[in-house]
């Protein structure tokens, strides 16, 4: 039977008058797709800030592969497996394609200083590994053609698919994605869809994702929780979400009867 990869038990958030987040209890299974959706303010990034360790809840316990990460910092739950990407781009624009990536496998494969220093048989060992899985996700995301450009001169839909990559370098066994189809077209967007999905079969990952595009969130989620005020207003598949009363009258602008 599938079992719960990361678990929210009361989770409340505040941010001077404003409850941000109050007592959310939601579980993600593991090789899921679990969407976080609701309207504007709804409190989704912060949920998200929550579960990455960036925003400190004011009440409520997290856990991660059954393991209490509540007290745990957002560099340490990274080293964990657990890997976020941006709404707003968070590349190196200056670092070629392949170079950004190769970011991604960073402190999973390193080495003290010195090894790269003296530039010893082991550093370049790994050095090859390195490229060699910065190249496995390029390729995987359909860019591996692109390594040698430079970030800034992608148009945007690939600088998404790039933070992807490097994401998926990293080797995460959560994948949080942060409004991933944000500017992207419907063709584009497509591409994205797919690629969410065949990353969650390849690898064997789960992933949450916050988005506002209904219809990739309707295609490709296995479970779906939705917020509202800070508030859990409905949680299912996405058969069950988009005809539940309380959805379409808070979200998709209908009425409760
Ligand atoms: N750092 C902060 N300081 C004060 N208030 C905040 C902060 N971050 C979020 N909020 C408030 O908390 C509530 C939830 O915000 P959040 O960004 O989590 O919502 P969201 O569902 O992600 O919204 P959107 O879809 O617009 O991105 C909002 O009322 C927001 O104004």
């Amino acid at each position: 039977m599938n079992s719960p990869i990361l678990g929210c038990s009361g989770i409340s958030v505040r941010f001077g008058g404003v409850q941000a987040l109050a007592d959310i209890h939601f579980e993600a299974m593991r090789d899921e797709i679990t969407a976080i959706i609701g309207p504007n303010g709804a409190g989704k990034t912060t949920l998200l800030n929550v579960i990455s360790g960036m925003v400190t809840p004011s009440h409520g316990t997290l856990t991660f592969e059954g393991r209490g990460i509540t007290a745990l910092p957002a560099h340490e739950r990274a080293w964990g497996g657990m890997v976020r990407t941006f709404q707003n781009l968070e590349i190196f624009s200056n670092m070629t394609v392949l170079e950004n990536v190769t970011m991604g496998c960073h402190g999973r494969l390193s080495l003290p200083a010195w090894h790269s220093l003296l530039r010893t048989p082991k550093s370049r060992r790994l050095e090859d590994e390195v490229r060699r899985e910065a190249l496995e996700a390029l390729d995987f995301v359909g860019m591996a053609d692109l390594a040698s450009v430079t970030a800034k001169d992608l148009a945007f839909g690939k600088q998404r698919l790039l933070e992807l990559a490097r994401a998926l370098a990293a080797r995460p066994k959560l994948l949080l994605l942060d409004e991933p189809a944000a500017g992207l077209n419907i063709a584009e967007t497509q591409v994205l869809a797919d690629l969410i999905m065949r990353i969650r079969d390849t690898y064997n990952l789960s992933v949450i994702l916050v988005e506002h595009d209904m219809e990739l969130v309707m295609r490709i989620s296995d479970s779906i929780l939705v917020l509202c005020f800070g508030q859990t207003i409905s949680r299912g598949t996405p058969a069950q979400v988009q005809k539940d009363p309380k959805v379409i009258a808070a979200y998709l602008g209908g009425d409760e009867d």
